[in-house]
């Protein structure tokens, strides 16, 4: 292609320089609503200690598509990718091929989301082990040209097991690991009962939940089956993050009062924003206390920083 249009991102490699804007990238987060997204950006920029030029602010760099809302900050993307798998898969696209055009080598995706958690009270922090659809089978299922494809919905262990090594033991939360099963659908998708539709009973429900837990399952949400499937299938490092905002064991309907599922929703949130800025910290690229250069580092720390840097390769 002469150039490529980005459409929902309002984004094109002929019309924009993908390299200048886009160049320095190495983690791009996502989430379904534009807000938590925008803190989310607020956040990391605190965290890192970045700097936006004298007299800017913040900007939506996708706003007139009226689809996403996406942040940068320095080598942070931070974008809304809406609810279910064909918004979330419209918008990886997308992202996988700006990621190409801006030459972005290596970076690493997380979703930071939200979830039913099963067997687990509100406001745990679930960190995906991989991901499987309502029948728990382990790949996104796609027609292409009239026919069925699978891609297998793998996520990076790895990525998983250093994720969960950055749990804080003071936090009054626990964060745990397991399958998350993703469904196409909020309501008889997930086997709720409080839709407005519901040809199941509540023995039938809880069959099926206690069936899917036994498997492993220990969470619910709608993204992480065209996230690990898509990640996985570019050879991109991939991990999902969500908070429980109920347990699905123990009812359908989210009670919590808005302000604790605010509440809630910064936790992934904070892991991810540890694990970036350890990230940039063992790369030399943010001073220990968050702020700065490696300039303010010794040369005897900037060693010890660099040689543990290599296990976050
Ligand atoms: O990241 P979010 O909070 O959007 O993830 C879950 C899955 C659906 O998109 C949505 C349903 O309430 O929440
Ligand atoms: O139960 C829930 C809660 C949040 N998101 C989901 O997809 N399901």
């Amino acid at each position: 292609m002469d150039q490529d249009i980005l459409y929902h991102l309002t984004l094109g490699s002929g019309s924009h320089d993908l390299v200048e804007m886009f160049g320095d990238v190495k983690f791009v987060c996502f989430g379904g609503t534009p807000k938590r997204m925008e803190q989310f950006a607020h956040t990391i920029m605190a965290e890192i200690g970045h700097k936006l030029p004298c007299g800017t602010t913040l900007q939506d760099i996708c706003q007139f598509s009226y689809r996403y809302a996406m942040y940068k900050v320095g080598p942070v993307l931070s974008i809304s990718h809406g609810m279910g798998i064909p918004s979330v898969g419209i918008l990886l696209h997308e992202v996988i091929k700006l990621m190409y055009h801006a030459k972005v080598r290596d970076p690493v995706f997380f979703r930071i989301g939200t979830c039913g958690g099963i067997g687990y009270e509100g406001g745990t922090v679930v960190i995906s082990e991989e991901a499987v659809d309502g029948a728990l089978r382990n790949v996104l299922e796609l027609t292409v040209l009239g026919k069925t494809i699978q891609r297998p919905a793998k996520l990076d262990r790895r990525l998983v097991r250093e994720l969960k090594g950055l749990a804080d033991p003071e936090e009054p939360y626990d964060i745990v690991t397991g399958k998350t099963m993703c469904t196409y659908d909020f309501y008889e998708g997930q086997g709720r009962l409080d839709g407005a539709f519901c040809d199941f009973t509540e023995a039938d429900k809880m069959e099926y939940l206690e069936r899917v837990h036994k498997h492993g399952v220990v969470n619910i949400e709608m993204e992480s089956l065209a996230f690990a499937a898509l990640t996985h299938h570019a050879g991109i490092k991939a991990a999902v993050v969500c908070v429980t905002l109920l347990d699905r064991l123990k009812g359908d309907q989210v009670l919590s009062p808005k302000e604790v599922l605010d509440e809630w929703q910064q936790r992934p949130t904070k892991l991810i924003c540890r694990y970036i800025k350890r990230y940039l910290q063992l790369k030399g690229r943010i001073s220990l206390d968050g702020h700065g250069s490696i300039a303010v580092m010794s040369p005897r720390r900037f060693k010890l920083v660099q040689q543990e840097s290599e296990t976050y390769d």
